[in-house]
């Protein structure tokens, strides 16, 4: 079974459907550091610590080179030493299976 950061990420269409929340977590076990963050719009949550505001810039250009990439862009937070990465698709307003393959594939730069 690949992992989910090996898995494509779909494109994301208006009107495709959520990840039901009864399947949360069994994602959730393979990003154990995030947490769905519930409200309007569900989102996965991670705070990134670094040593300085450089690492966490350099952290924080990865990241959105990654994002770039697949088409698919989270929410960052920079600041000295940390970085808070969220993740969610705005076309659906909530969370899709793409969401959580961004979260994993975060994880791998650290
Ligand atoms: C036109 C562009 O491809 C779309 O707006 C993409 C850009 N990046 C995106 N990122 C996220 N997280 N959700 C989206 O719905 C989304 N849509």
């Amino acid at each position: 079974m690949a992992t989910l950061a090996e898995q494509e990420c779909e494109v994301c269409r208006v009107g495709a459907p959520t990840v039901p929340e009864e399947e949360w977590p069994v994602l959730l076990a393979e990003l154990p550091e995030w947490s769905i963050e519930k409200g309007v719009e569900n989102c996965l949550s991670r705070v990134f610590v670094f040593k300085n505001f450089a690492q966490a810039l350099q952290f924080t250009n990865q990241v959105g080179a990654v994002a770039e990439s697949e088409g698919h862009h989270p929410l960052l937070i920079t600041e000295w030493g940390r970085v808070t990465v969220k993740w969610w698709t705005h076309k659906i307003g909530g969370l899709h299976k793409t969401d959580f393959i961004m979260a994993a594939r975060t994880d791998k730069l650290v």
